[in-house]
């Protein structure tokens, strides 16, 4: 479903200043399973990631989604691309804080010009999911941590992407709500979702719903 064939990518920061960040890559991921990216920081995770849902291009080589080579998308193509197919889940959510639950979570609809009983539907259906329903009026600077994160993946959720992308989720968890959310992607999997997870934690290193671990050591895999 996903394939990255023979990626590299570089970043130029200035004349004589290329920082390669991906070394010839090749990844198959299969519809609906689970894969876990890990490495020290730096290693290129993130920009796999970046790959995978079109924020960026690699410098060569193909990115393969559904037989369609999305690394050849231009801007446009690829917001479409991803509003239909990627929910993104950040480490630091990336929310809107000065407004309401249900605000955030109808963000990635407002592109679909849906009707507003479809869009109440949707938005009811994912907070419910999530267990966040009751906080749908609630401004989201007022909720924890864990609250937040349950939010950001609502609204990762609100399109039914095929695929769910999250860097380092855990990272501003405590284990307890950490666990929770590795309960959150096992009930995503069950809707055989593909999950692409970049990771430092532990939690995430010996998990039976894992089927993939790819492990990155300066740009390359190991
Ligand atoms: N936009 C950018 N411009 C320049 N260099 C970048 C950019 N994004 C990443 N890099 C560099 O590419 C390399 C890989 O970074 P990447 O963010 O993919 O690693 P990572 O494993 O996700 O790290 P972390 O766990 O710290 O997020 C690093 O050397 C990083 O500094």
């Amino acid at each position: 479903m996903i394939e990255f064939k023979n990626i590299n990518k570089s970043y130029k920061l200035g004349k004589n200043n290329v920082v390669t960040a991906l070394k010839d890559i090749n990844i198959d991921i299969k519809e609906g399973s689970l894969v876990v990216l890990k490495g020290a920081s730096g290693s290129g995770k993130s920009s796999i990631l970046s790959l995978v849902s079109a924020i960026s291009k690699p410098t060569s080589g193909e990115v393969i989604v559904d037989n369609k080579q999305i690394s050849k998308l231009t801007d446009r193509f690829a917001s479409e691309y991803r509003l239909n197919n990627i929910g993104i889940v950040f480490q630091k959510y990336n929310l809107v804080e000065d407004i309401s639950v249900e605000q955030n979570v109808i963000l990635p609809l407002i592109p679909k010009n849906m009707n507003s009983d479809l869009v109440e539907n949707k938005v009811d259906a994912a907070l419910e999911m999530f267990d966040i329903k009751h906080y749908k009026h609630t401004t989201v600077k007022n909720l924890s941590g864990g609250e937040q994160q349950r939010v950001a993946i609502a609204r990762a959720y609100i399109n039914s992407p095929k695929i769910i992308i999250a860097d380092e989720p855990t990272a501003n968890l405590d284990e307890k709500l950490s666990l929770n959310f590795i309960n959150i992607i096992k009930d995503l999997k069950e809707k055989n979702k593909t999950i692409i997870i970049a990771t430092h934690d532990p939690l995430f290193f010996d998990l039976d719903i894992v089927d993939k671990y790819i492990e990155m050591k300066n740009g390359s895999i190991v």
